[in-house]
C-alpha cells in the first residue's frame, strides 16, 4: 500500500538470519522522511537487528545472512553497487553508549569531514559550529573545542556524538537507546534535540520506554518475535492500537 507521507526508507520482505536463528520475519515498512519513527517491542524481538540493517552494520557479522530489500531514496542499500562508506555517509549511528574519541570536541566534530579530505579550516571550522549548534551544545563547550572529548558528562558525550553523525550531513540519522545510559535531565535534553533534528533528518530510534516513544516520535513500529506487528501514527498506535499484542506491550501487561 503507498503510505500517506514522503518515504526515505522502504524495507520490503526483509527476512535475517543468524546462523540458523531467524530473527526478522519479512518485515515490510516505510520509514517517513524527516520524521521521527520508534521502533519498540520486547527485549530481542529484532529491532537493534532491523535497525542495522539500514546502514548495513549487520555485514561484520559472521553467518548472518539476509533476503529482501531496502532502499533509501529508491536505491538499493543491500544490493546493487552500494558503497559502504559512501552508505554510512548518508545514514548516520547514534549508539547506546557514547562513545566519542579520545580527541579534542573539534576534532571529534570534524572527524568525518577529514575522512572525506576537507582541509580548509574555515569550512572546518564553520561545519563544526553548525553541528554543536544543531546538537544543542555550542552554548557549552565553544570556549573550549580543544578540551578532550572524554572529559565532557556522558550527556554532553551522547550531544557531541550526535554532532559528530550530523556535521556529514547524513539524510538519517538511526539512534539506538541513545538515552538508555543518561539521567533524566540529559534524556529530556537529547529528546527536544531529536525534536529539532528532524527539521533537517530522518530519524529512526529504538527504545525501550515508552514515555519517550509517545513523547517523541512521529511514527511507531511494534515489533515482537522479529516480526512487525503494527506500524502507525505514534498518537494513533498509543491510544487505539489495532492489534491486541500492541496494546498488551504499551499497556505494560508484557515485556
Ligand atoms: N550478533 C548476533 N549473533 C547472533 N544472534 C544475535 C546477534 N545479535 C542479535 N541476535 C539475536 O537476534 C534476536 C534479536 O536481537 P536484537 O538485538 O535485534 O533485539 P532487540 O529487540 O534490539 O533487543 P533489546 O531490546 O534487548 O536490545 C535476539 O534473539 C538476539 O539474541
Amino acid at each position: 500500500m503507498t503510505p500517506d507521507f514522503d518515504v526515505a526508507l522502504t524495507v520490503d520482505q526483509l527476512s535475517l538470519w543468524y546462523g540458523e536463528r531467524q530473527a526478522l520475519h519479512n518485515i515490510n515498512l516505510h520509514i517517513p522522511r524527516q520524521q521521527i519513527t520508534a521502533l519498540i517491542g520486547p527485549s530481542g524481538c529484532g529491532k537493534s537487528t532491523l535497525l542495522r540493517c539500514f546502514n548495513r552494520m549487520n555485514d561484520v557479522i559472521d553467518n548472518c545472512r539476509i533476503s529482501g530489500e531496502i532502499l533509501l531514496e529508491q536505491e538499493s542499500v543491500l544490493h546493487g553497487q552500494q558503497d559502504l562508506s559512501a552508505l554510512r555517509r548518508r545514514v548516520g549511528m547514534v549508539f547506546q553508549r557514547p562513545n566519542p574519541f579520545p580527541k579534542s570536541i573539534y576534532e571529534n566534530v570534524i572527524y568525518g569531514l577529514r575522512l572525506q579530505g576537507v582541509r580548509d579550516r574555515r569550512v572546518l571550522n564553520e561545519a563544526c559550529e553548525r553541528a554543536l549548534r544543531a546538537a544543542a551544545l555550542w552554548g557549552e563547550v565553544k570556549d573550549h573545542l580543544g578540551q578532550n572529548a572524554l572529559t565532557l558528562s556522558s550527556g554532553q558525550q551522547q550531544r557531541l556524538v550526535i554532532a559528530r553523525a550530523i556535521a556529514i550531513e547524513p539524510e538519517v540519522l538511526l539512534l539506538d537507546e541513545p538515552t538508555s545510559a543518561l539521567d533524566p535531565i540529559s534524556t529530556l535534553v537529547i529528546e527536544e534535540l531529536m525534536h529539532s533534528l528532524k527539521q533537517h533528518f530522518t530519524l529512526v530510534l529504538v527504545t525501550h520506554n515508552m514515555q519517550q516513544a509517545s513523547r517523541v516520535s512521529d511514527y511507531t513500529a511494534f515489533m515482537h518475535n522479529g516480526a512487525l506487528v503494527e506500524f502507525g501514527e505514534t498518537d494513533r498506535i498509543f491510544t487505539s492500537p489495532k492489534v491486541r499484542r500492541t496494546e498488551d506491550y504499551i499497556t505494560g501487561r508484557y515485556g
